[in-house]
């Protein structure tokens, strides 16, 4: 047998529980059966990689909005990057199949189509910016790309052209400023109104509403906001009280609306949410055009309901020459200008780049819409348990007889963490690309993993057993049964009828600890091939010196029992994938009763 200097030979004396059930399944099988299973190869990873592909040649990066320079230039140190502005749907979707990822402002519909076109090529839309109402995330999520968007950079940007078009409207600046330019002095028909004093109800508590909350406390108005979902808390440290929605709209002088546009807030103002304002309120919206009905905003204006209305966002963009609303001399009119200062827009490339380069490199990203979002200190905690649980998901379903559909897979973590100090999303998410990809050409990632697992009717239980013990290890193991299969290699079905592999990670290294109810020790490097047989000497050597003799370097080779000279598995840890002719060999080898081949 050939062995590295650093591999590891371990020969487990522990005995495994034995139970009736295996010999069961091993009385149903034949004694011997040569079940070997050849996978591709992949090369070992050191670190998890959620957005996977094949990053041989420099991916490429279509920009189709303006960027900021500093972000370009990022992107350009990472990618080839194409700027191509002002492209139709159809262009786009021609461009989209070379791309690996694209980044859009708001400008840009990314549809269902462009995912369809990319053939699987896009595994990134980064939004400069934050309102990712014009990606379809549904699509994006089927099709396993990422999208990431730069949430925080321009937030100040909005709140401040939110407070600009407030004053502005209140004052009349931009109708004075154009009467003033047509040669007119009319200061008797532009007397505003005063801010000090007057209730601004602010619609959506988030980071931008909150913003616009602080700058009109600062005005003297008196503030209050409507969100289902601010904490209390937030808004009392600046003053603010939460109200219901119709609260809200009762009690307002001005309105000013910062809610994303969602099923939800599609038209949220229309003929009978204004029917419940204060007669002459004041709008203000640097959210969405389609969170206003807006036939029924020229309706509220034209029944003088709404006194004026300053708008940056329009249901179509631009919004048609000839629109009532434009039209409206109580209007006042930007076009989607929130976040084009030059401060904002610097920051947003630059948030947007770093998100799309650290997605194509495969990292978790923190500004992740479409893929749970992982702390970098959890994320790094968990890595070697993310290589192991893609391992053991890719170990389960390799033992798992041909013809049986895997339906049902439970996963158990053992832990000594309480229930919510574990957050097994990730983990969840690599055993189900374990077990999925082996067996089919769909590409899993983080975003689509729950998709897909229940597209294809694949039900994911977890359980978790809190152990005793420190609580300094996130996971002491992680156990995957799949139930209601036959398995190919018969000694891997546990006392409870079930395919049971379970694994621990050892020095930051996954390991194999457990298969059916024998408790076996290889590190999941490389493949593994499991025999089983009755226990007796020389078994080892008879299997390594068929693999020495083909130069196949075995890293690691574990027994597990029921007792001295009883049952066996025995597992192989080898470096290089055996021959055909290896396998058969020892499939030969007379004391083994059935072997499996399983590539990692
Ligand atoms: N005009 C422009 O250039 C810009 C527009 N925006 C828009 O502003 C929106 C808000 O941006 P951020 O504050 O950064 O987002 P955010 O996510 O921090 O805040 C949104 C808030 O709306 C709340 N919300 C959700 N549904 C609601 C409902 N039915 N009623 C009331 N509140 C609801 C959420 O709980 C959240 O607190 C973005 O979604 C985007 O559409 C943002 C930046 C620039
Ligand atoms: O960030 C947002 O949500 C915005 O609306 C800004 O849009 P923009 O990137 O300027 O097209």
């Amino acid at each position: 047998m050939a062995a590295s200097p650093s591999s590891t030979m371990i020969l487990s004396s522990k005995s495994s529980r034995a139970s009736l059930s295996w010999k069961n399944q091993l009385a149903s099988t034949s004694a011997f059966r040569v079940s070997a299973v050849t996978l591709p190869r992949r090369s070992p990873r050191q670190c998890p990689r959620f957005v996977v592909f094949s990053m041989d040649a420099k991916p490429t990066v279509l920009v189709a909005e303006k960027l900021g320079e500093a972000g370009l230039k990022l992107l350009k140190e990472f990618a080839n990057v194409d700027c191509s502005y002002n492209l139709t749907p159809e262009e786009l979707c021609t461009k989209i199949s070379l791309c690996d990822a694209l980044v859009v402002r708001s400008g840009t519909k990314v549809t269902r189509e462009i995912f369809e076109s990319s053939g699987g090529r896009l595994k990134v839309v980064g939004r400069a910016g934050v309102g990712i109402d014009n990606v379809d995330l549904a699509a994006a999520t089927e099709h396993g790309c990422l999208v990431v968007n730069a949430p925080t950079a321009n937030t100040v940007a909005a709140a401040e052209h939110g407070i600009a078009l407030l004053t502005a409207m209140a004052r009349n600046v931009a109708q004075a400023d154009a009467s003033v330019k047509a040669g007119k002095w009319l200061r008797n028909k532009y007397v505003g109104v005063s801010l000090v004093g007057k209730t601004l109800a602010v619609m959506g508590f988030g980071k931008v509403g909150s913003e616009v909350a602080r700058r009109a406390k600062g005005l003297g108005m008196h503030v209050i906001a409507h969100d289902p979902y601010a904490p209390a808390d937030r808004a009392r440290a600046i003053g603010v009280q939460l109200v219901s929605f119709d609260e809200a709209l009762a009690s307002a002088d001005f309105i000013s609306l910062h809610m994303p546009l969602t099923p939800a807030t599609k038209q949220i103002l229309n003929d009978e949410t204004f029917a419940k304002m204060k007669k002459g309120v004041r709008i203000v919206n640097v959210a969405r055009g389609g969170v206003i009905d807006e036939e029924a905003l020229v309706r509220a204006l034209d029944a003088g309901i709404v006194a004026q209305a300053a708008l940056d966002v329009f249901t179509v963009e631009p919004p048609p020459k000839d629109s009532k609303l434009i039209q409206h001399e109580n209007v006042t009119a930007t076009p989607h200008l929130g976040a084009s200062t030059t401060e904002a827009q610097e920051g947003v490339a630059i948030e947007v780049a770093e998100a799309v380069v650290g997605a194509l490199k495969g990292e978790l990203s923190a500004t992740a819409v479409n893929a749970p979002m992982v702390p970098a200190e959890v994320l790094l905690e968990l890595k070697p348990f993310v290589v192991l649980a893609e391992k053991l998901g890719r170990l389960a379903v390799q033992l798992v007889a041909g013809g049986s559909g895997v339906k049902s897979v439970k996963v158990t973590y053992g832990s000594a963490r309480a229930p919510d100090d574990l957050d097994t999303r990730l983990l969840r998410a690599m055993i189900t690309k374990g077990m999925i990809e082996p067996i089919s050409s769909v590409f899993i990632n983080l975003v689509n993993a729950d998709f897909t697992a229940k597209q294809r009717g694949l039900q994911i239980s977890e359980e978790r057993l809190i152990l005793d013990g420190s609580p300094e290890s996130p996971v002491e193991f992680i156990q995957v049964q799949i139930a209601n299969v036959e398995s190919k290699f018969a000694s891997a079905i546990s006392d409870l009828g079930e395919i049971r592999v379970e694994g621990r990670v050892k020095d930051g290294v996954p390991h194999l600890t457990k298969v059916g109810s024998f408790e076996v020790d290889v590190s999941l490097e490389g493949s593994i091939i499991l025999c089983s047989q009755v226990d007796q000497p020389g078994m080892i050597g008879k299997v390594g010196s068929v693999l020495g003799e083909e130069n196949v370097n075995v890293s690691f080779m574990s027994v597990g029992r029921v007792a001295p000279r009883k049952q066996a598995v025995m597992a192989i840890g080898v470096d290089e994938q055996p021959s055909k002719e290896s396998l058969k060999r020892i499939g030969e080898i007379p004391a083994i009763q059935e072997f499996v081949y399983l590539g990692l």
